[in-house]
């Protein structure tokens, strides 16, 4: 099921802290810096905030910037995200500033919550009810499946940032360090306690905008079942990316494979007909580098824009055959190998058979298979 792009915003102290305790909101970007979060806004569909933030800052959540609302209504789009709070007791103030500027509002909540939400807000919100207990994945499933919303900017608070990121929901953290210290345990942090990816988040930029750092980072650690994880889509897509770097043929698939770590840690890659090989297959050249001693291989992931093969000719064992082998257990892939040049291969039923999960994400087959339109025409 198609997720939104998820990217946390936040901006933060040296000491780790989204705000203090005083009466006012603590501001931690430079000026410079929120004209960028201005322009973060504009780029997406929706910006979500826990009822905790509207109760500490009251903030209207606009994109400020005349020009970037005009540009959103000339390609089609609202002037302002729609915006979104998660609350689960319902209790949130009808005078605050959320509900009376911008565009449309969206209350996620529980049964519970909605008779108060509703009740409190009238025709201000939309509110949607979303079960005894608010699930994410399920929140995250409405706004892109009822809203449209493909990409959601989430600009906190904390609780809300910790649960995003712990659950693998998180696409993409924009954290800004601002060098101030706030010293106060009573503050509210950016993470709290959690259990999060063991292993480091890839550090995709850096940059200076006055006195203040940008870190934009990707959560890697892949999912542990059939449930796919934002960084599992991502890892998906480094290996579609890769299929597009065989040397062409007429008589095989293009495909790429990543090795991945349960800690997040890549083992290896590689793609079909690399280095020269005119037979190699994406997962055994990637599986090749490997040391089959590795402690890391039982819990790894596998990614392959296709599906394993399940029968070779120019080999003696099958892909499918040989990620069992390696003692990985997990497989991810956007598309089930057609006939074109094995009937009936069924790569995932030759690894489910073997004790593997093997995870299919449809919405990458169209990426998966654009390297091979000349094959599957
Ligand atoms: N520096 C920065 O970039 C930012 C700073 N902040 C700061 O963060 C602070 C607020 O953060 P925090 O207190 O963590 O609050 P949050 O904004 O994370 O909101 C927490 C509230 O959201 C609702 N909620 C969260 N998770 C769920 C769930 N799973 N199910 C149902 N409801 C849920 C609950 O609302 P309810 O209680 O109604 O049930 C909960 O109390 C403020 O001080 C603010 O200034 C906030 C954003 C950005
Ligand atoms: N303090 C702080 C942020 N706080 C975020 O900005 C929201 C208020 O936005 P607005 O309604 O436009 O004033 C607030 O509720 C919280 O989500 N964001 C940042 O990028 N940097 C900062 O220093």
């Amino acid at each position: 099921m198609p997720l939104p792009y998820v990217l946390l915003s936040a901006a933060v102290s040296l000491d780790g802290y989204l705000d203090d305790t005083g009466p006012d909101r603590l501001l931690l970007s430079s000026p410079a810096d929120f004209d960028r979060v201005d322009a973060v806004r504009a780029s997406v569909d929706a910006i979500l905030i826990g009822a905790g933030t509207i109760r500490a800052d009251n903030p209207r959540l606009l994109v400020n910037s005349a020009e970037r609302r005009a540009a959103r209504v000339a390609s089609g789009r609202p002037a302002y995200p729609l915006k979104v709070t998660v609350t689960a007791t319902g209790d949130l103030d009808p005078g605050a500033h959320f509900w009376h500027t911008g565009g449309e509002k969206l209350v996620c909540t529980t049964d519970k919550g909605a008779e108060v939400a509703s009740r409190l807000l009238g025709d201000t919100a939309d509110v949607v009810a979303l079960g005894a207990d608010l699930d994410w994945r399920a929140l995250l499933e409405h706004l892109h499946d009822v809203r449209g919303v493909e990409r959601l900017m989430v600009e906190g608070g904390g609780r809300v940032h910790t649960q995003l990121l712990t659950q693998g929901l998180a696409d993409e953290l924009q954290l800004v360090l601002a060098p101030l210290l706030v010293g106060d345990p009573a503050a509210p942090r950016l993470f709290g306690p959690g259990e999060y990816q063991g292993g480091r988040l890839r550090l995709v930029e850096t940059r200076r905008i006055e006195d203040v750092v940008l870190m934009r980072y990707e959560p890697t650690a892949p999912g542990a079942g059939p449930v796919p994880t934002a960084a599992d889509r991502r890892w998906l897509r480094t290996a579609c990316e890769l299929a597009a770097q065989c040397p062409p043929s007429e008589t095989a698939f293009s495909v790429g494979a990543v090795v991945v770590a349960a800690d997040g840690t890549e083992l290896a890659r590689g793609h079909s007909r690399e280095g020269g090989d005119p037979v190699v297959h994406a997962e055994e050249a990637a599986l090749a580098r490997i040391d089959p001693a590795d402690p890391a291989l039982p819990g790894a992931t596998v990614y392959s824009s296709l599906e394993p093969c399940a029968r070779r000719a120019s080999r003696p064992a099958p892909c499918a055959e040989l990620i069992l082998r390696s003692g990985a257990r997990r497989v991810v892939t956007a598309w089930r190998e057609p006939d074109t040049f094995v009937a009936g291969a069924d790569g995932t039923g030759v690894l489910r058979d073997g004790g593997a999960e093997v995870v299919v994400l449809p919405e990458f087959e169209a990426l998966a298979k654009a390297p091979n339109a000349h094959l599957t025409a």
